[in-house]
Parts: C-alpha cells; sequence; structure tokens
C-alpha cells in the first residue's frame, strides 16, 4: 500500500470535522491504513494534540568528552516530549508463576554411567550434581523408551539427552567404526545451536575417540560436508533444511544403523515451516532403520508438537519438570494418552520461567523509543560493571540499522568508524550484531566472541533466541515485541541460565500496554520500569548537556533537563541520518522493514499490534527521521511473487509469505541463503542495507 496524496487527503478529510483534526503540517503523518474510521481511541491515540511543535532552528553546543564545548548545526529538532500518547496506567495482573527447580542433590554417579563418561562430566565439563530435567529424563532414556521433554530454558536438556545417547552407543557390543555411518541423529533449528550442541558431544566423547561426531550446518561448502559424510560421521548433528539437502544430493549419506533421533528445540522446528523437511527426515530414516528411540524437547512444547510427537514418536513418556504429578511408573496407555491427547489451552500455554529473572516491560511512546533504547544501553553498559546484553528486533534490517546507528553515534573514536558520535561516546561499549542475513563465518565468530565476552550489547533476530548457551548475559532487551509468549520465553531464557541471576525488559509503546494481560494469561509477570527512570541516566552524563547560553541558570536535574539532555541525545541520531541522502533512505528502509514486520503479528495479537495504531511521524523519529517519508510502501510484499518451500503455506496471508520468508532466510539450510539474499535484494532494491557497516 501506498500512502498517496489522496488517502492522505482523505484521511485529512475525516477529521476536518473533528475536534482533533490533524494539523495541514501533518497531511503525510496520518494514520496507516485509512480505509478504516479510526475510532475515538485511535484517534485520540495518533492524532492527539495540536500541531506537532518543533523547536525553532538554533544553534546550541554541546559539551565533547575532553570538556570542548562543539557548536552543532542548526537544526530543527521535533520536540520530543510533545503530543505523546498519554503512558497508561499499568494495571498488571500479578499471576503466580509457574517454577521448577533447576537442581536436585543427586549425583550423575547414581545413573550407573561408564565411569569415564562420570568422571568426563565432573572433570571436564565440572559438573556435580543433575538438574532436575537430567534426573527425570535420563533413566527413561536408558531405559529405552521414546521421550517428550519439556522444561524451562537453560536447565540442562542438552546433556539431558547427550548423555544417554553416549553412554548407549559406547556400550555396544560391536565396537563403532566410523565408516558405519550414523547412529545418532540431531536435528536443531539453527547453525549456532548446532555448533553448540555438537561442542557439548564433542566433550562428552573425550574418553570414546571411536565414536566420531559431526556437523551439518550450512554456510559450509557442500562438497566438504560430502567428504565428511562420505568418511563417517556417527552422531550426527544438522539442521533441517541442510540435512534434507544431503539426503536428496549425497549418496553416501546411510540411516541403516540410526538408534536415536533427537528433535531439540522441536516446537521451533515446526514453527518454521520445516515440517516437509521433518517428514522427508522420517522418511528417509523409516526406509533404512525401522527401530530407535526417539526424543523431542524444548521449554515450550506447543500445539504443533503433539502433531509431531504423533508422527516421530513411538509410545513415548511425557516428561515436564513442571508438572509435579510425573510418575515414573507411567503404564504405557496412560503415557501414550497423554501425548496424544491435548491439554487443556492453559496447561500447555503456560511456561515455567527461572525463578532468578527478574522481567520488566516499559512504556514508551513511539518517538521517544530510540533515546530509550540508547539510554538503557548507556546506563547498563558504560555505567555499571559487567553488563551482557541482549537486544531482539523483528528483521535482519532492523538489527544493521541499530547496529551502524549505534556504532557510530555510541562509541568513543577508538571504536567507532566514524566521527560523528555523542559527546560522551564510551569505549567501554562493545557492540556486535547477528541474524540471518550474515555470512556463516561472520556468524560464527560472533557467536564466538560474544560467547566468550565478559560484557558487550549483541543485537540480533530471533536467530539468537532458541537454545543459544551464552555465558553471563546480565540483561535480554525486547525492542520489537515477540509474536508469541513462546517465543518471549526463548528469548528472555538467555539469561538466568542454570541458576545464574538475569532480567528482562519488554520495550512497548503505550499502545500495546495490553500485551502485558497476554502474557499474564500465560502466567508470565513482568514488573514496570517507568521511561522516566530510564531516561534520568542521561543526568549522569554532561555529554548530554545543551550549553547554557549567557546568564542562563543551569536548571537542577529535573524533569525539564532529562528532557533537554535526551533531545540532545536525539538530535546526535537525526544528525547522523541525515548527514547524506544514503543514509536518509537507509533509515527510510529500516523504518520500511519495521512496518512490515508489524504487520505480521498473528491474528490474535493484531488487537495490540495493528499498524493502524502507528504514527507515522512519530515512528519515523525512532528511526532518526525528522520527518514522516512521504510514499512509504508498506505492502508490497503482496505484488511480490513469492518464493516459498512449502505449499502448504502458500493458501495463507502474504503478511504470513513475508514472515515465513524472513523465517526461512534466518534458518535456512544455507545452500541457498546465498541466492535468496540475492534474490530479495533485487527484488526489494531498497530493502537491502549497506554491507559496510555504514553508509
Ligand atoms: N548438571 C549440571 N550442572 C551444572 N551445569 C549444567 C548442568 N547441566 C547443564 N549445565 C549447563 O547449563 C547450561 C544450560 O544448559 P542447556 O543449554 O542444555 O539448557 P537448555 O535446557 O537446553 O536450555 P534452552 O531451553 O534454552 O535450550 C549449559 O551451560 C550447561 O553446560
Amino acid at each position: 500500500m501506498m500512502f498517496s496524496n489522496q488517502q492522505a487527503k482523505a484521511t485529512k478529510r475525516k477529521h476536518q470535522g473533528s475536534s482533533e483534526a490533524p494539523p495541514a503540517k501533518r497531511r503525510h503523518e496520518t494514520a496507516f491504513l485509512p480505509a478504516k474510521k479510526p475510532s475515538v481511541k485511535e484517534t485520540q491515540r495518533t492524532f492527539k494534540g495540536n500541531t506537532q511543535k518543533t523547536f525553532s532552528p538554533k544553534k546550541y553546543s554541546v559539551s565533547t568528552g575532553g570538556g570542548k564545548q562543539e557548536e552543532r548545526p542548526c537544526i530543527k529538532t521535533s520536540s520530543l516530549f510533545k503530543n505523546n500518547p498519554e503512558i497508561p496506567e499499568l494495571h498488571r495482573p500479578v499471576v503466580k508463576q509457574e517454577r521448577e527447580q533447576v537442581f536436585t542433590p543427586e549425583s550423575f554417579h547414581e545413573l550407573g554411567l561408564h565411569p569415564h563418561l562420570i568422571s568426563t562430566i565432573t572433570t571436564v565439563l565440572k559438573m556435580s550434581s543433575m538438574t532436575s530435567v537430567q534426573k527425570q529424563s535420563i533413566p527413561v532414556l536408558l531405559e529405552g523408551r521414546d521421550a517428550l521433554v519439556r522444561s524451562q530454558t537453560g536447565s540442562g536438556k542438552t546433556l539431558a539427552y547427550c548423555i544417554p545417547v553416549v553412554q548407549s552407543l559406547q556400550a555396544l557390543k560391536s565396537k563403532i567404526q566410523r565408516s558405519d555411518g550414523p547412529y545418532a541423529l540431531v536435528l536443531v533449528p539453527t547453525r549456532e545451536l548446532a555448533l553448540q550442541s555438537f561442542d557439548t558431544v564433542q566433550k562428552l566423547l573425550k574418553p570414546f575417540t571411536w565414536i566420531v561426531p559431526g556437523v551439518l550446518m550450512g554456510g559450509e561448502k557442500r562438497k566438504s560436508e560430502k567428504a565428511r559424510l562420505r568418511k563417517g560421521i556417527n552422531i550426527l548433528i544438522s539442521t533441517p533444511g541442510r540435512l534434507v539437502d544431503h539426503i536428496k544430493s549425497t549418496k553416501n549419506i546411510r540411516f541403516s544403523r540410526i538408534q536415536w533421533l533427537v528433535l531439540d528445540e522441536a516446537d521451533r522446528i515446526l514453527d518454521l515451516g520445516f515440517e516437509k523437511d521433518i517428514t522427508v527426515i522420517l522418511n528417509a530414516l523409516n526406509a533404512e532403520c525401522q527401530k530407535r528411540q526417539n526424543i523431542l524437547l524444548s521449554a515450550t512444547l506447543t500445539e504443533g508438537v503433539t502433531r509431531l510427537a504423533d508422527i516421530s514418536l513411538h509410545n513415548p513418556v511425557s516428561i515436564s519438570v513442571l508438572d509435579k504429578s510425573h510418575d515414573h511408573s507411567n503404564t504405557e496407555g496412560r503415557v501414550a494418552r497423554e501425548v496424544a491427547l491435548p491439554q487443556t489451552s492453559n496447561e500447555r500455554d503456560s511456561f515455567a520461567i527461572p525463578e532468578s529473572l527478574d522481567q520488566h516491560v516499559t512504556l514508551v511512546p513511539s518517538k521517544l523509543r530510540l533515546v530509550c533504547l540508547a539510554a538503557f544501553v548507556l546506563q547498563k553498559c558504560k555505567f555499571e560493571k559487567d553488563q551482557k546484553m541482549i537486544i531482539f528486533f523483528s528483521s535482519c534490517e532492523l538489527v544493521e540499522f541499530h547496529y551502524t546507528l549505534f556504532l557510530h553515534t555510541l562509541l568513543s573514536s577508538s571504536g567507532a568508524p566514524a566521527s560523528r558520535q555523542l559527546p560522551s561516546a564510551s569505549s567501554r561499549l562493545k557492540f556486535l550484531r547477528l541474524h540471518g542475513n550474515m555470512k556463516q563465518e561472520e556468524r560464527t565468530a560472533v557467536f564466538q566472541e560474544f560467547s566468550h565476552s565478559k560484557t558487550g550489547v549483541l543485537l540480533c533476530t530471533d536467530v539468537a533466541a532458541r537454545g543459544l548457551d551464552l555465558p553471563r548475559v546480565t540483561w535480554i532487551i525486547q525492542y520489537s515485541a515477540p509474536s508469541s509468549p513462546a517465543e518471549y520465553i526463548h528469548r528472555i531464557g538467555r539469561t538466568a541460565r542454570i541458576g545464574c541471576r538475569g532480567s528482562s525488559l519488554l520495550i512497548l509503546a503505550p499502545s500495546e500496554a495490553e500485551y502485558v494481560n497476554s502474557l499474564a494469561s500465560h502466567k508470565i509477570n513482568v514488573s514496570e520500569i517507568k521511561m522516566a527512570d530510564i531516561l534520568s541516566v542521561l543526568a549522569r552524563d554532561d555529554g548530554f548537556k545543551r550549553k547554557q547560553r549567557g546568564n542562563q541558570k543551569s536548571h537542577a536535574l529535573g524533569p525539564q533537563e532529562i528532557q533537554e539532555r535526551a533531545t540532545v541525545l536525539q538530535t546526535v541520531f537525526e544528525d547522523y541520518v541525515h548527514s547524506s541522502k544514503r543514509t536518509v533512505s537507509w533509515a527510510k528502509k529500516a523504518l520500511q522493514s519495521f512496518i512490515r514486520a508489524y504487520a505480521t503479528y498473528p491474528r490474535e495479537l493484531k488487537h495490540i499490534f495493528h499498524v493502524r495504531s502507528l504514527h507515522l511521524g512519530h515512528v519515523a523519529k525512532s528511526f532518526g527521521l525528522r520527518d514522516a517519508p512521504r510514499n512509504l510502501c508498506v505492502t508490497s510484499m503482496k505484488k511480490r511473487k513469492t518464493n516459498l518451500r512449502r505449499p502448504d503455506l502458500q493458501k495463507k496471508t502474504q503478511n504470513k509469505h513475508y514472515l515465513t520468508e524472513v523465517l526461512l532466510s534466518e534458518y535456512s539450510s544455507g545452500l541457498e541463503a546465498g541466492a535468496r539474499v540475492r534474490k530479495q535484494g533485487k527484488q526489494e532494491g531498497q530493502q537491502s542495507v549497506p554491507s559496510e557497516p555504514g553508509p
């Protein structure tokens, strides 16, 4: 849909009869989708207030790091603090969150494992007692049963399946030969997770050198993966797409000896539309081997997994740490019934969250989102010690935009590639980014760097939401709200792992406040941090101070001064964005990407996240744009020929098509990624972001 002048005029006409008619100046800032008559609430929200005032162009100075005064060009900066929608009182329902105990007092010695395996667990992995999920799952799996395993994020599910797999394979009477090919197949949704699981398996196999692990994850040349397959991999870890590619093209892959099939993050594997790939893989396995053990695991086993369980598990045990009534002595009949029957939606959709995780929400008007995010990053990572933060965005383009913007404005000259920085820019800050449009080598390097780093800010898409075990992460920021409670759980689950403390912050617009109730209905409790408290960090940094003229007395550090400092920060962003035509157009494309992603929230959340509720002019400010762009194309994807891999999804809406494309590009096997990215680049042209970290 284009925001044509005609539509803008029509919208204007609609409002001329209203006492809150938008001023002529803001004609192009009207709400999206003007076809629908705005409700009173929307009208107020979108058009509240009078003319969006601007500071009259004037020169002002900011102090530089060295105490020098630097004159900034005269630029009109719209008022950040005027004409914003009111921030509603959050009457959040307090719900009793589900809790799981992380550790048990029992040690691994009680499992009857091979002594070398126990000594590897205790000396190499340095673990002594079992976690709850390990205590419940390992004995069941060692008995030879299939299992559906659910326990909270960071509770040790990886070892819960790796230990039984290694124990059983090392004990096989006829010793495993490398050339035998795979005995165990582990499927995970992302390449980083594949690498991480491979690492764990490799460590456990230290004493059993004759068992060879291997990973297939795309990004590597298919030829060299083929060569490794030919030599033999006994425990094979792969993303589904990549494995399907090898099944179709490689003669060297045999499944006749497969004894274990593990689907980690099982619900995600389905979400991503990998169902067809899973069917291909299951058919290939079934054609060559009849008897094997199957395990599905996730912190959030949602409805879809019941379907997957039906086709992949045989008479499984359902293990949920949450479920206090779990009984190992389940009769086969009862267990089968537990898994096959859908649970009540309440049970199914209530997830345990680590007790050591403090969850917060803040309501921020669109205009102030960017400064608020930056202030929070500065507060934690500049003024506090040893903070490690992950910020989630809804698209690769948004990650690139914010990464580049922060790199050029918030870093000190030692680390920053450009000179237009904040006067108080900090060399203590380190920004990294991770998303599906990056080359695999870079993705792996970033993953490793952030993993080993004590501090830093990782900007990423949901490619990092699942399963990744990044040590010592202290804060999770959700700058784009997740599209499901399960995604919320997985994102925040990157912190507070295995009993450590962690915090999360969800940033919502005032119009999105109801999302807090939606979370509460899944027994997710968040407490509010006021936006003013986040912005108040600016008081600690005189780099944001406006120069006082003449005899003007300096303000006490009250709300007025904070607002001025926030405006200085916003102006730094706007200066950078408006430094060239290219940067302006780059910011517009990022805005467009935001709107597109916003349009893809599922139906059940549309009443909260609807493009109609967005104020284009205000949202534009959060991209450093001084004015709302005209003729913004938000649904061009409707006209695009979609190139979906899933015929079943083609019947669904165009927005879902776009979402699926985004997701597939995030999680693809890697073989087609280059082609897809190139193709998208061609089709979208304007959507591509500068490959250099700055225009
Ligand atoms: N028994 C244990 N004692 C101490 N640390 C453990 C134990 N088991 C696992 N860990 C550690 O806990 C961390 C989290 O484990 P893991 O990644 O398997 O969690 P998870 O349940 O799979 O999480 P997610 O749901 O996010 O995928 C890892 O660093 C792992 O090494």
